[in-house]
């Protein structure tokens, strides 16, 4: 199958649906978003087939040398690249600074230019869902799921996998001597180091060792790549891809006890406002896995939100569901910043033409060195309600027990918003508060689906969280510290001016980031619980029929680590529901 279907090939023409439904863009499934999750899904529902698929993605294929090899097609903030930037609405929590929101427009979403780490995240957490009443979603039931996509190749246990598509692995060696440093200076406040992240039984707080889904020669390990190789893509007569193609709407049979989601209006991405669009219709469901942006966005275009603000755009209602769009949230980050040795940065590829040519070829003959994006290699995970005023971490419990509310990543890299001096080499901590209580929106700008959807970050509108910040950035302060005594040559370059709360808070707001961890704008919960929900258990969307959603967005709250692997687990959670939903019908 090719993967560049035209919309005219896979959908009627919307002008005369009743005559062309039928015979044209029919499907047993419709998936909108083929980014993390929507290859999964696309690729696991296909595994039968007698079942037609058709995957509907805004973006191209980009399947090219730059967008493999790691690092450069992680270089997000530079040229041209697969993704829409836009303004987050400005933070009065942060000095009324506005940040950037950055979603990917490729197949295969954020997993084709994300920094590859693979955590899963801790037991104690997917448990809390559980008892909040999530039926399916404690980490018994979802570990099988981590484990059918995973290919662990340098950890094991019972709980990798080994035959999954999707594989991860350490790096060989630490690439910059900045990481060891911080590991011992970890341990030197009381930290242990484990190099399986994500061990149920590993310690919660811990300076872990971070696998990342990268080939053994080096390549990016996309959703993309992984779920949907040529093997898949070329045999399975019944999947259709149509990449550089925006779902505008999506349809619903009326007039029933309840709106049938029956199919999708979609366009060229690259159209004019009055290109007529095209029409296809979904047998059995429609999933929509756009992200935790853009699938709140696509709901409310279709008439899925608050009565009110869908009224105020004009848009007709079909289901008053105030929580579509309502708890987006994020992991904000702080950074501090240090002056380091040039060589042991990011920033010798910047300066240095010898070292950058000497990296690509490493890169290009043994698929090794900095062009692999080591930006990460090792994380630090902590709990603020251990840490005392000397920043003295305790250790005891396992991640089977608790999960943490602090991440510091330590990045030999600039990691602000203030350009990067190339003749300098810098160290970043970003200070990561992983259990925000605060949350933000997504709203519709206009009733265009062109235009981008209106983001508030809400980045510190509920108390405690920033108190929580301050402990991370105060150890994190610790962390770097005891690197300076044990030798390694650190320069203070952008870190608070004291050590108060209030030169803290001062800091804090004024340097605060976005780490991309988009999450829970359509949370799974009840519809009317105090935050409302927008999925049910089985990630349908309450109140309508034959629509779920599969995404970054559904996460009860935001998963204490980095998302891509709780995204896929929900995705092939999500094939499994579909397919016992539907044996069952059939
Ligand atoms: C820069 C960056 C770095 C990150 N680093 C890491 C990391 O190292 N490790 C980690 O675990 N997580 C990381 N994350 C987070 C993680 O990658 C994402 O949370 C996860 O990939 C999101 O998956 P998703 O399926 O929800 O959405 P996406 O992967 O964003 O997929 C959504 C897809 O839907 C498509 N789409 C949207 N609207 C429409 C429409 N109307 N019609 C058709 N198609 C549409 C988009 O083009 C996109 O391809 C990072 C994220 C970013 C942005």
């Amino acid at each position: 199958m090719p993967l560049q279907h035209h919309p005219a090939d896979v959908g009627a023409d919307a002008q005369f649906l009743d005559t062309n439904v039928p015979r044209k863009g029919l499907y047993d499934y419709i998936i909108v978003g083929g980014g993390t999750a929507g290859c999964v899904l696309a690729s696991r529902l296909t595994e039968d087939p007698t079942i037609s698929v058709l995957l509907l993605e805004r973006g191209g294929v980009h399947d090219t040398f730059t967008m493999r090899c790691p690092l450069l097609s992680a270089s997000y903030a530079q040229g041209k690249h697969p993704s829409v930037r836009w303004n987050s609405t400005p933070l009065t929590a942060a000095n009324g600074r506005v940040l950037e929101i950055l979603t990917g427009t490729v197949l295969g979403g954020a997993s084709r230019f994300n920094a590859m780490l693979y955590t899963r995240g801790s037991p104690a957490q997917y448990d809390e869902w559980r008892r909040q009443g999530r039926v399916g979603w404690s980490y018994a039931d979802l570990e099988p799921y981590f484990i059918k996509s995973e290919n662990a190749v340098s950890t094991s246990g019972y709980y990798h996998g080994s035959e999954g598509p999707w594989s991860n692995r350490h790096f060989d060696e630490f690439l910059f001597s900045s990481f060891p440093h911080a590991v011992k200076a970890a341990q030197d406040l009381g930290i242990s180091y484990t190099d399986d992240a994500n061990a149920p039984e590993g310690p919660c707080v811990s300076c872990a060792k971070i696998p990342v889904t990268l080939t053994s020669d080096g390549k990016r390990l996309s959703t993309f790549d992984a779920f949907l190789p040529p093997s898949i893509t070329t045999q399975r007569q019944r999947l259709t891809i149509c990449t550089d193609t925006l779902v505008t709407k999506i349809d619903f049979d009326v007039g029933g006890v309840q709106p049938v989601a029956s199919g999708v209006f979609f366009k060229p991405y690259e159209s004019t406002p009055k290109q007529q669009p095209f029409y296809a219709r979904a047998k059995k469901e429609i999933i929509v896995c756009c992200g935790a942006i853009e699938t709140p966005h696509l709901l409310l275009l279709s008439g899925i939100g608050a009565k009110d603000h869908l009224t105020k755009h004009g848009i007709k209602v079909i289901k008053d569901l105030p929580g579509v769009g309502r708890n987006l949230q994020d992991h904000v980050g702080t950074t501090i910043t240090y002056k380091v040795p040039l060589s042991d940065t990011f920033h010798a590829l910047e300066s240095s033409l010898t070292r950058a040519l000497t990296e690509f070829l490493n890169y290009l003959i043994r698929g090794r060195g900095l062009f692999t994006y080591p930006t990460l290699q090792v994380s630090i995970f902590a709990k603020s309600d251990k840490l005392g005023d000397n920043a003295k971490p305790s250790v005891e419990e396992t991640n089977r027990e608790t999960f943490p509310d602090i991440e510091i990543m330590p990045i030999p890299h600039e990691c602000t918003y203030v350009a990067s001096q190339t003749s300098q080499g810098f160290f970043s901590f970003i200070c990561v508060p992983l259990q925000p209580k605060s949350s933000g929106t997504v709203e519709l700008f206009s009733h265009n689906p062109r235009a981008n959807p209106k983001v508030d970050l809400g980045f510190f509108t509920r108390e405690g969280d920033i108190e929580v910040v301050r402990k991370a950035v105060r150890l994190a302060m610790a962390l770097g510290e005891r690197m300076r005594t044990n030798g390694y040559q650190m320069e203070n370059h952008l870190i608070p001016a004291g050590d108060s709360d209030e030169q803290l808070d001062v800091f804090i707001r004024q340097n605060v980031r976005t780490t991309y961890h988009y999450a829970s704008s359509c949370r799974m919960a009840q519809e009317h619980d105090t935050v409302p929900g927008v999925v049910d258990d089985e990630l349908r969307v309450h109140g309508v029929s034959r629509l779920r959603i599969a995404d970054a967005s559904i996460f009860p709250d935001v998963v204490a680590t980095h998302l891509q692997a709780p995204v896929v687990m929900v995705a092939e959670k999500c094939a499994d529901m579909l397919k016992k939903t539907w044996s069952a019908t059939n």
